[in-house]
């Protein structure tokens, strides 16, 4: 059922609006991205970018009352196309999820090991051969397959909850892997065990996007990082060149809110998006804007001289320094 060249993701023009009493909530605009198999597409933004919508736009999870424009192609299908049940089947065999909070995801009337042993033969494994990775899927996560197959999902705590939901991940071979906050709730060690089961997914060939608060560990996954603000995509780098140097004046303001390079927050308030500026959404809260930026908001276009990265912002030369170069001025103040 996958094309076997198509890529595990690929997003072109996805704009998404919530229809509510508010008025129409604009999400998402215009966003294009594109996952190769056997890498790692790392989604960052604060609270409320669109990141989780991100996700549920290309599950087709979103609610009744949402209007969806572009395209999503996973694996080669265009799931639009598909009707319930083909997609059923389809999220089922091809695509592992390991949604924002893992309390809501399990079946609560369903038995832990019964529940997850269904899911995994949906990949397409044997009954033995689904028990064998669970079990060593949990057991890297330091769970043991035995001990919490007849618990319910809510006789589980929030981090083995997580714990479970990532190690179901490990199982088959799913095109894509999408982990919203994967490492809520888990201490270090396990964040390190967490990050590496997902360098052993994007190893066996699976795009693998992850979204996270967690800089630090966008940072160590490396791959690409896709930038969210305010809906839309204002920063697309390799991870490693984002860190070295941000090309969006938001990336910058996120890096230099990090405690290792001076803890400064970014100053003002995030977008409204009942009623977003007319210009670039970043634009009120930019130290760096020049009048350009009210309006209307910026295209994506290349980096100078560095042609792998995109940059949806109007200077002429965009940061591209170090992070809080330019804000030390503002410590001093
Ligand atoms: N069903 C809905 N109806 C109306 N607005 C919604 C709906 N779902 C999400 N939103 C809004 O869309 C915006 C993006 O939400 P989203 O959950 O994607 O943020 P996020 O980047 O994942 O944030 P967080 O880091 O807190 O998880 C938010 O302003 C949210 O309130
Ligand atoms: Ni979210």
């Amino acid at each position: 059922m996958t094309a076997p060249s198509a890529d595990p993701l690929a997003v072109t023009g996805l704009s998404v609006r919530f229809q509510t009493r508010a008025g129409p909530v604009a999400a998402l605009t215009e966003i294009d991205l594109r996952l190769p198999a056997g890498e790692f597409l790392v989604v960052v933004g604060e609270s409320g970018s669109g990141k989780s919508v991100l996700a549920s736009a290309i599950l087709r999870a979103l609610p009744a009352n949402t209007d969806l424009a572009g395209t999503i192609s996973v694996a080669g299908h265009d799931l639009a196309t598909l009707d319930r049940a083909a997609l059923d089947r389809f999220r089922r065999s091809h695509l592992a999820y390991i949604p924002q909070s893992p309390a809501t995801a399990l079946n609560p009337v369903r038995r832990v090991g019964s529940l997850l042993l269904e899911l995994a033969r949906a990949r397409g494994l044997s009954p033995a051969a689904a028990r064998v990775t669970l079990r060593q899927a949990l057991a890297e996560l330091d769970l043991d397959l035995d001990r919490i197959a007849r618990r319910y999902p809510h006789q589980l705590s929030g981090g083995m909850q997580q714990r479970v939901l990532n190690a179901l991940a490990m199982v088959g071979d799913p095109a894509l892997v999408i982990a919203d906050e994967p490492t809520t709730g888990l201490d270090a060690d396990l964040v390190d065990v967490t990050a590496a089961q997902l360098r052993q997914l994007t190893g066996r060939g699976a795009g693998v996007l992850v979204i996270t608060h967690d800089l630090r560990l966008a940072q160590r996954l490396g791959g690409r990082l896709a930038l969210l603000y305010g809906g839309y995509l204002v920063e697309s780098s390799p991870t490693e060149e984002f860190f070295a140097a941000p090309a969006h004046p938001y990336g910058d303001g996120l890096l230099a809110a990090l405690p290792e390079r001076g803890g400064l927050p970014i100053p003002g308030q995030p977008v409204e998006l009942t009623a977003p500026p007319p210009g670039c959404p970043f634009e009120p809260r930019c130290e760096l804007r020049i009048p350009d930026c009210a309006g209307p908001v910026p295209t994506p276009r290349p980096v100078p001289d560095q042609p792998d990265r995109h940059v949806r912002c109007y200077l002429p030369a965009p940061p591209m320094v170090p992070a809080t170069a330019h804000r030390s001025t503002d410590a001093a103040r």
